[in-house]
């Protein structure tokens, strides 16, 4: 089937039939009303016989209308005749008729719309705007505009419809020329009621119609039926049995059954009265058959039932009640037609071998027979259950037509075809539920539409490349191409593909007009059904047939003994098996349910069971029509079975996946959704332990800040907080973080931990920060990262280097520490001067910064053993009650004021320190420990200095350096 997006990419290609896109579609449609019925008569072949009278009473031809291709003017005499062909073609005509709403329909509006006589719009229902809140804008589909050769709105009555869609196909009927009718929609759209009609007075469908103007038209112009028509175009001598209607059936049980079936209202008296012009120089007899394709295997309808109850070779067990009525028939082959029935064609349609065909007289005979058929479909099972169709059925009207001055010449006679076709309904199988052999049903009518939408494609395509290369007027590479050249880039029409694309493949590849009527109900729940039944209509729009007269007869026919043969001599080859000596006939049974009477017929209603028994076609070669057909190779006949089966087995896998996939599609996105919520909730579950954990940890600051005394009183705190500068603050935040560090250190295992202070007892740090009147958590944090194990490792390992190091590089090392030394104090902007001298009672405790650092390094540089030794002890040892103690000796500390002084006093100190050690102070360990945040932690003992001075201790501290 062909998407709405391939037939846009295919317009796009300059050939010269106009491309019809939707949009031009629409464009065109106005034009339209004018083209459709205007019948056209078809070319007349020259015939040299004299008419009988006067051609008064012949329709005067209308002019043809003009010609949908347009070509360049033919260069040469092979190219002129190709345009003529060209320009006698003429697109399928597409009617659609919209049915009235019954009372059960669910939708309230309509999905499809007329908006001109030619145009319809459709939108989705499912499409509204509360759904188009929920999905993305790129889903929307926008509302379609089809157009058509003429839109016919619900009330439009059966009589109005006949007149201007079929009655030209039956005028075309008369004239000699070939015609297929069929109507295309989904279950329930109406295709029955409009070929059937209704049980109304005045609702005759289209075929009751055409029987009706086909008697009106010929009355007294009857011939005498010495021949009947065999195959698609032969002749043969008429058989007695050709006018001797068949009977309801031989069997009473089946003919009860037939008979309790046949509730149909009598409609003669509604007979439709119209009269068709026709050339009386003729004589015309009218043959009606009736097929149905049902599971992909072509049935007679208007072939006895047999009842093969009591037989005594019964070919098929029978299982349960033994007297439920046995019915059997048997599937019809379909051959091609003999190249010597239409020699002058080149391509020779299909023709169901085998099927019968009646010579009718009257309009109710006809009808009869229709019935009778009908009957049978009911009773075979394929409208057993009353709501739907579930075969494609074909009514086959031939008129035979013979000049009357030479009306016992066979070569005279002209046999023309109207094809009625009520397709069956695409079914639901999704919707449906539908399972075993109801899904089979549908899988084989679903294929045989695909197939014929498929034949309708190529049959485009190939159209096109023709008439391109027949636009082409120039030389060389831009020249006309040769025809077989262009034939040979033909794609093949998969017409083989399906039984009902074969049955009808003469129409689209032969001479004929075809009609395509789409039935639709815009208040059924299907509308993707019959989006689909749209786009393949505007496909059949772009889509040329040629309406030519059908050939007449030229060569005496070689009649046998009673029975036309052809001319073809039945010559058996080596290969010449048959299909049963390759694959065993298979027989296909089921059980029917038949309902009879009912309130609407106002019987009492009824069920009858009868057992159906389907056999698969004979593959013999001879025919009952005389046929002599050229042995076919089984293997190929094989080969072409088994793709056949392959396609079948393909077509439901991919119904299957489809089914498959729209549900995953559904699963996945609900799944989505899902999760999408959930991650929705642990995202917001997540952001409010956050805050609660900043909370937390603002209200924990606020308490420290509480303990240490900085919210004390307004001034206290307002002169603390100006003092503490934006990085302090961070640092504050990075103590609770090192707390939290701290405190976790103490579960693990035994390891070193990050800071000489961390090893310490907590108790007794706070215990010590306290006497110091500060806050334990501002030192803790300014002194943790100041001497961590990496520190210690790399003071190790410099140690260890500086003892190897000469005593030149140690003078010039000494020199880069005094620098280092003035820059890091530089740096500190003269803090130095400001830390904190603890206690006497915290000087265990008191790890001063830079200057516990500075001192470490210097130790391990004393050369002497003892005071190696002491540098070893003290590594193993706590450093801080070491360092305390060196804290405890004089600090040259004043006033902090004492910038300039201050500068020069940790190298004094140093100085002091080395002139006991002995040792110098190792300039890398300087170097190292510069990396350090040492401006953080001084910025702190700021803080913990002006502390001091608000609670007094500053003074103590003072007053003690001053003893000093
Ligand atoms: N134009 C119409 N006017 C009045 N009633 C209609 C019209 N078209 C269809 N109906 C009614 O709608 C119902 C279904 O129609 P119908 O049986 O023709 O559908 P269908 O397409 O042939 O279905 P299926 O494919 O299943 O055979 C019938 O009862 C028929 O009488």
């Amino acid at each position: 089937m062909a998407t709405r997006s391939s037939s846009r990419a295919r317009t796009t290609t300059p050939a010269p039939p106009p491309p019809v896109t939707r949009a031009t579609r629409t464009r065109t449609a106005s034009r339209a009303p004018s083209e459709d019925p205007a019948p056209v008569v078809p070319a007349r072949k020259p015939s040299g016989r004299k008419p009988l009278e006067k051609r008064e009473n012949v329709e005067t031809p209308p002019p043809r209308p003009p010609s949908k291709v347009k070509g360049k003017a033919p260069a040469s005499k092979t190219s002129s005749q190709a345009l003529n062909v060209e320009s006698e073609r003429e697109s399928i005509m597409a009617y659609l008729r919209i049915r009235p709403r019954a009372g059960e329909e669910p939708c309230s509006s309509p999905y499809l719309i007329p908006i001109s006589d030619t145009a319809v719009r459709m939108s989705d229902p499912n499409d509204t705007q509360n759904n188009r809140a929920q999905y993305r804008a790129s889903v929307a589909q926008p509302p379609s505009v089809y157009s058509f050769s003429h839109i016919f709105p619900p009330n439009t009555r059966q009589q109005d419809f006949f007149t201007k869609t079929t009655l030209p196909l039956v005028k075309d009927l008369l004239q000699g020329q070939n015609g297929l009718l069929f109507t295309y929609g989904v279950t329930n759209s109406g295709k029955t009621y409009t070929v059937q009609g209704g049980k109304e007075p005045g609702t005759a469908g289209i075929l009751p119609r055409t029987l009706d103007v086909l008697f009106n038209s010929i009355d007294g112009l009857q011939g005498d039926g010495k021949f009947r028509p065999v195959r698609l175009y032969g002749v043969a001598p008429a058989d007695p049995t050709d006018s001797r209607p068949p009977q309801i059936s031989a069997e009473p049980a089946v003919a009860q059954v037939l008979r309790s079936l046949d509730d149909s209202p009598d409609l003669e008296f509604e007979a439709d009265p119209t009269v068709v012009p026709v050339d009386r120089n003729y004589q015309y007899t009218i043959w009606l058959s009736y097929v149905e394709v049902y599971n992909e295997k072509v049935y007679d309808l208007l072939a006895s039932a047999k009842d093969e109850t009591d037989m005594h070779v019964d070919p098929t067990p029978r299982a349960g009640n033994s007297k439920i009525p046995l019915l059997t028939r048997q599937a019809l082959n379909l051959r091609p037609s003999p190249v010597a029935d239409n020699p002058d064609s080149e391509v020779g349609g299909k023709y169901i071998s085998g099927l019968r065909q009646f010579r009718v007289t009257s309009a109710s005979q006809a009808k009869s027979l229709v019935k009778l058929g009908q009957l049978h479909r009911r009773v075979f099972g394929t409208l057993a259950n009353r709501e739907s169709s579930r075969s494609h059925g074909m009514v086959i009207i031939k008129v035979m037509r013979g000049h009357r001055g030479e009306k016992d010449d066979p070569t005279s006679l002209q046999i023309s075809r109207l094809t009625l076709v009520d397709l069956a309904g695409s079914e639901r199988t999704k919707h449906t539920h539908t399972t075993g052999d109801r899904l089979k049903e549908a899988g084989n009518i679903n294929k045989s539409l695909m197939v014929l939408g498929q034949c309708m494609e190529v049959l485009r395509t190939n159209q096109r490349k023709v008439a391109m290369s027949l636009a082409h007027d120039g030389i060389g590479a831009l020249g006309r191409m040769d025809t077989r050249d262009v034939k040979r880039t033909l794609s093949v029409v998969p017409f083989r593909h399906s039984k009902l694309t074969e049955a009808l493949m003469d129409y689209f590849i032969g001479d004929g007009r075809v009609v395509m009527i789409v039935n639709i109900n815009p208040y059924d729940t299907g509308y993707d059904e019959n989006s689909h039944i749209m786009k393949f209509a505007a496909l059949a729009r772009e889509v040329y047939t040629t309406p030519a007269a059908a050939p007449v007869q030229k060569l005496p026919p070689n009649f046998g003994p009673g029975k036309l043969k052809g001319n073809r001599i039945k010559e058996p080859g080596p290969l010449t098996l048959t299909g049963s000596d390759i694959a065993p006939k298979m027989i296909y049974k089921r059980k029917v349910t038949i309902s009879m009477g009912g309130a609407d017929v106002g019987k009492k209603p009824s069920e009858t069971i009868v057992e159906v028994v389907e056999e698969d076609e004979d593959k013999a070669y001879d025919n009952e029509d005389g046929d002599v057909e050229e042995p076919a190779n089984p293997l190929v006949d094989a080969l072409f079975e088994e793709i056949e089966r392959l396609r079948v087995l393909l077509y439901e896998a991919e119904e299957r996946c489809a089914v498959v996939e729209a549900e995953t599609r559904d699963e996945v996105m609900q799944e989505m959704e899902e999760r999408m919520k959930s991650m929705e909730r642990m995202y917001s579950r997540r952001l409010m332990s956050e805050i609660e954990q900043n909370e937390l940890k603002t209200d924990a600051k606020i308490d420290m800040l509480h303990q240490a005394g900085l919210f004390t009183s307004p001034v206290k705190r307002s002169a603390t907080l100006e003092s503490l500068s934006e990085e302090e603050e961070e640092d504050i935040e990075m103590s609770l973080v090192d707390d939290d560090m701290v405190g976790s250190d103490t579960d693990g295992p035994p390891s070193r931990s990050a800071s000489p202070l961390a090893r310490k007892d907590k108790a007794k740090t706070n215990d010590a920060f306290k006497s110091m009147g500060t806050t334990t958590p501002v030192k803790k944090r300014s002194l943790a990262p100041m001497i961590t194990d990496e520190d210690d490792e790399e003071l190790t390992e410099l140690e260890d280097d500086e003892s190897e190091r000469s005593e030149d590089s140690e003078e010039a090392d000494e020199d880069e520490d005094a620098e280092m030394m003035e820059t890091q104090e530089d740096s500190d902007d003269g803090d130095y001067e400001d830390q904190k001298v603890p206690s006497e009672d915290e000087e265990e405790d008191w790890v001063p910064t830079s200057t516990s650092k500075k001192r470490t390094p210097a130790k391990s540089k004393a050369t002497q053993p003892a005071v190696q030794g002491q540098t070893a002890s003290a590594k193993k040892q706590p450093r801080i009650p070491k360092l305390a103690t060196e804290l405890n000796k004089p600090l040259d500390r004043t006033e902090p004021k004492a910038a300039p002084q201050a500068k020069k006093k940790p190298r004094s100190s140093l100085d002091t320190d080395s002139e006991d050690d002995e040792v110098p102070v190792a300039p890398k360990k300087k170097r190292q420990l510069a990396k350090k945040t040492i401006m953080t932690v001084e910025s702190v003992e700021q803080v913990t200095w002006e502390a001091e001075k608000i609670n007094g201790q500053g003074m103590k501290t003072i007053r003690r350096l001053g003893n000093y």
